[in-house]
């Protein structure tokens, strides 16, 4: 039997066919489902620069970040995406030292002593702990900034659509003690369309779900920018909640955040008609408080989902009720762009285009669309106002 991340599977399956089981579902769940609408062409990002562009990295760089919730993303100009790191900070909670940052504080999650504590510094989308996102920034704008550059960077940021004054303060705030030279605050809807491409589209009016870990942004965008939005504080964290929360409930089993999404990734779907399918499930069994095994199947995920996701189907419904007239009879032609890592859970275009009435499309790795989205802002940067200057 297969142990992989706390969950064993039934059959005998090797980790590579677990991984191509996976890139198979990413693939099928790509592909759009109805050809009415046009499917929005991702531009490949260009990489080769120009003697001059490269003079003046020398000189200073532009960066662009997607603080996220779960996850930190690093675009450099002239170079594309350079960091994907989850969003987590392991510290001694005796000398606050920090012992571990990203991908090797994440993997500690659940597994380590008593005074070592692995914290994510933002939480729904907002900073929740204000050192340890500064720290996090600082550590990561040092390791992908050459020791050659003699200027301090200009940064652009992304943050969710909702997010009051203070909260935009207090990323601003973080990010000038990085020692950036200008900062610039930009939603996560509209990187999320310049990065799928939605630039030239929007001139006919569109509409973007960004679903993450912490939040989902809905957006209407058109030339003028963004028309109508909300950010809901939900997501793919939310989702990992709800099937902790049903499996300790029907199932008296308690397991913990990482087994939940890796059950989530592995077989969860919100598609009531998708195929059954399996996992074997390790956790603490409430009742004799002793570990157990059981075996949770895609129904049961889908079931856990309903709740979570029937909030985002609401909020897109929200805002399409606020959308003015016109826009909304160019969205149906355009159809409802679907981007963010939380989208990737199977059958979630189908069960938008099912819901709402309008098909939905989820773009080509969504993870990256508000990265990519950021660097094309990069290019504007000289139009743009210090965020700091604006805000007071
Ligand atoms: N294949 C997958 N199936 C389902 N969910 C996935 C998959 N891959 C990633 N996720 C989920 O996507 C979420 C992270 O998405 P993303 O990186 O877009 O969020 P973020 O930008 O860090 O969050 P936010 O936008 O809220 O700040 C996590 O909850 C993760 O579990």
């Amino acid at each position: 039997m297969l142990t992989l991340f706390g969950w064993t599977s039934k059959k005998k399956v090797s980790r590579a066919e677990v991984l191509q089981k996976r890139a198979e579902r990413r693939k099928k769940s790509t592909q759009p489902i109805a050809t009415t609408t046009p499917k929005i062409q991702s531009r490949k990002e260009r990489t080769t620069i120009s003697p001059f562009e490269r003079l003046a990295l020398w000189w200073a760089y532009d960066i662009g970040i997607d603080l996220g919730t779960t996850n930190v993303l690093i675009y450099i100009k002239g170079k594309g995406v350079v960091l994907d790191e989850p969003a987590y900070v392991a510290w001694n909670i005796n000398t606050h030292e920090v012992v571990a940052v990203g991908e090797d504080a994440r993997i500690m999650l659940g597994r380590t002593p008593a005074d070592i504590e692995v914290i994510r510094p933002l939480q729904d989308g907002v900073i929740n702990n204000y050192d340890m996102t500064e720290f996090m920034l600082r550590y990561y704008i040092k390791s992908v900034l050459p020791a050659s550059s003699l200027f301090k960077p200009r940064i652009v940021i992304c943050v969710p659509s909702g997010i009051t004054p203070v909260e935009k303060r207090a990323v601003i705030e973080a990010v000038l003690q990085t020692g950036a030279r200008k900062t610039v605050l930009i939603e996560e809807p509209l990187a999320a369309a310049l990065g799928t491409g939605l630039d030239k589209a929007t001139s006919a009016g569109a509409i973007v779900v960004d679903v993450g870990g912490g939040t989902t942004d809905v957006a209407v965008l058109c030339t003028t920018g963004v028309v109508v939005s909300k950010s809901l504080r939900m997501g793919g964290d939310k989702f990992d909640e709800a099937i902790i929360a049903y499996i300790k409930r029907r199932r008296k089993l308690l397991i913990g955040r990482r087994t939940a999404e890796e059950v989530k990734i592995a077989i969860g779907t919100v598609d009531r008609k998708a195929p059954i399918e399996e996992i074997t499930v390790r956790g603490r069994d409430i009742v004799s408080g002793l570990p157990k095994a059981i075996t949770v199947t895609s129904k049961e995920v889908q079931k856990a989902l309903e709740r979570p996701v029937s909030i985002i189907l609401e909020g897109i419904k929200d805002i399409l009720e606020k959308t003015p007239p016109e826009l909304v009879a160019e969205i149906c032609d355009h159809g409802i762009i679907l981007t963010g890592g939380g989208a990737l859970i199977s059958g979630f275009d189908r069960l938008i285009t099912r819901a709402i009435g309008v098909a939905a499309y989820l773009v080509d790795n969504p993870r990256y669309s508000v990265i990519v989205g950021t660097g094309r802002a990069l290019r504007e940067m000289d139009r743009f106002q210090d965020s700091l200057e604006e805000l007071q």
